[in-house]
């Protein structure tokens, strides 16, 4: 709940309260459309608190899991009513807190209210099957249990739908949870987590805990009382989340980075192309995992693809992503503003060739803000490190081939495997790349962002801990098979 100050301070919500840390130490979260606009303040929390928030989830969750599937569906139901009545609000505070234009603030918000509602159902749906045992006097089947509690590390380009698709599986399936949510949008998270409590929730079940990835992260994955750990972000720390709850026999799940690339084949519908790689590339200012950040084109009509690209990029408005009519906002934070020049600066040095953007954009309405031009460079080979390396970004890598197969190789030759998609009119091309392409997720004729909640989620290679999220794939990490034997 917040304090009614000029500006908001958000508190911890632990064990079914909304408290202060005893740090004393509260963050600003600002809106990096305009640095001078102050979206709230946040607790920079101690893992005390971490410790007190476990505490309740572990105690808390005996009795939840004991709840059926439907009356835990209810709170979720709730949930999201209480969510749609704020979508407008929270998508602002979204938009404000990270940039992404309200249009797309708004479309995420609803689907976080689709989420808790599909996992709300979830609780009436089967959790085991019946195997036929060798024994004629004898009945086998599995049945799922909980795994306890779940620690939710979540990032910051999605602040309403990750933590919803990583908190409402867990929930339903009986766990509790802990959430330490990215500090750059835990004023957005914080307002997720009090429609969780405003549908009453049981104190305990579900709880939130602000504060640095290296204190309240790093605590959650060290946690002996944490049974799970659910993480999305960066490699480097995806890495160090995975290694440290192996180390002490917790289940883990990862999703992380992606280089993701779109063919373009010669028989390709060139506007269908141009105008899905512009929305799979600069929507939410390329920050999401599944970006399009390499685009393969086929020789034959490279020329052709281009101009048509250099074309419609220029019609992309950028701007604060409140106001109407603006299609990209800035970067989240002054570290992505640095991350993307600093590359722009390496494809030059590599020696690509610069065709479109390449500046930080300045004047007036972009002073205090972290704005940058979208993006493209040409003549990029593979080897080099912005066609290697995840940008997160608005930046495209445009690679030159002269064959389907060329492509293919291309396509994975990175340490990457989360999201790939082609536009082509041929069958066998598209056959081809629906067998050959090392990524989770395969997209024809379709951009290469785009995710639906009912289905699994997740990468091959580096990009993912081989697990997958979301739809009915999430059972798979929430839950632990017990297989039964009866006589
Ligand atoms: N796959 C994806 O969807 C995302 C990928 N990224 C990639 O990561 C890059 C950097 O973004 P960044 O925000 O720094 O990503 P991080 O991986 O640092 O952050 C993701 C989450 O992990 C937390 N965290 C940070 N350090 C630790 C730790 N030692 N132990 C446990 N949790 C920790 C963060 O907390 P806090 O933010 O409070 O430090 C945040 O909640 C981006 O440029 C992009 O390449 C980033 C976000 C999403
Ligand atoms: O493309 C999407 O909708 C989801 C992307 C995502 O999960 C991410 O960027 O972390």
């Amino acid at each position: 709940m917040a304090v009614e100050t000029k500006v908001n301070t958000y508190l911890n919500y632990i064990n079914g309260q909304w408290v202060a840390s005893s740090s004393g130490n509260i963050g600003e979260s600002n809106n990096p459309a305009n640095t001078n606009d102050i979206v709230g303040f946040v607790q920079n929390s101690t893992r005390e608190e971490l410790d007190q928030a476990v505490l309740s989830a572990k105690s808390a969750q005996k009795k939840w899991r004991a709840l059926t599937g439907n009356e835990r569906g209810a709170y979720l139901y709730k949930t999201a009513d209480i969510l749609e009545s704020r979508l407008e609000e929270i998508a602002k505070t979204m938009t404000r807190e990270m940039g992404k234009t309200l249009p797309e603030a708004k479309g995420e918000t609803a689907r976080g209210v689709a989420i808790l509602r599909y996992y709300a159902g979830e609780g009436m749906r089967k959790v085991g099957d019946v195997i036929p045992s060798t024994d004629p006097k004898a009945i086998m089947f599995t049945s799922r249990v909980p795994l306890g509690v779940v620690g939710v590390i979540s990032p910051w380009n999605f602040p309403v739908a990750i933590p919803i698709w990583k908190m409402a599986p867990a929930l339903i399936y009986g766990n509790s949870v802990v959430i330490k949510p990215a500090q750059e949008t835990a004023v957005t998270c914080a307002k997720v987590i009090e429609c969780f409590a405003d549908a009453l929730i049981p104190a305990g079940v579900l709880n939130m805990v602000t504060g640095s990835g290296s204190v309240i992260g790093q605590g959650l994955v060290d946690h002996p009382d944490v049974n799970g750990i659910t993480f999305t972000g960066s490699n480097e720390v995806g890495k160090r989340v995975g290694q440290g709850a192996l180390a002490r026999g917790a289940k883990y799940q990862l999703e992380m980075g992606g280089k993701n690339p779109v063919i373009v084949t010669a028989d390709a519908d060139l506007d269908l192309a141009v105008e899905g790689t512009i929305s799979g590339a600069f929507r939410s200012s390329g920050q999401k995992c599944t970006a399009t950040s390499r685009v393969i084109i086929a020789s034959e009509v490279y020329e052709q693809f281009k101009t048509k690209l250099l074309k419609k990029v220029k019609e992309i408005t950028i701007g604060d992503g409140l106001e109407e009519g603006i299609w990209m906002g800035p970067v989240a934070n002054e570290n992505q503003l640095h991350t993307v020049l600093s590359y722009i600066e390496k494809g030059k040095q590599d020696g690509a060739t610069l065709l479109a953007g390449g500046n930080r954009l300045n004047g007036a309405s972009y002073d205090h803000g972290y704005f940058v031009e979208p993006t493209i460079f040409d003549k990029v080979k593979s080897d080099m490190s912005i066609a290697q390396e995840e940008i997160f970004g608005p930046f495209i890598a445009l690679i030159k081939v002269d064959s389907i197969e060329e492509a293919i190789t291309i396509a994975n030759d990175v340490k990457f495997g989360l999201s790939a998609s082609i536009y082509t009119s041929n069958i066998q091309n598209m056959l081809s790349f629906i067998d050959e392409v090392d990524a989770g997720l395969v997209r024809v004729n379709a951009e290469s962002a785009g995710v639906e909640l009912q289905a699994p989620f997740g990468g091959m290679k580096q990009s993912s801990s081989h697990s997958r999220e979301q739809g009915e794939a999430a059972k798979e990490f929430f839950t632990a098979i017990k297989t039964v034997f009866v006589k």
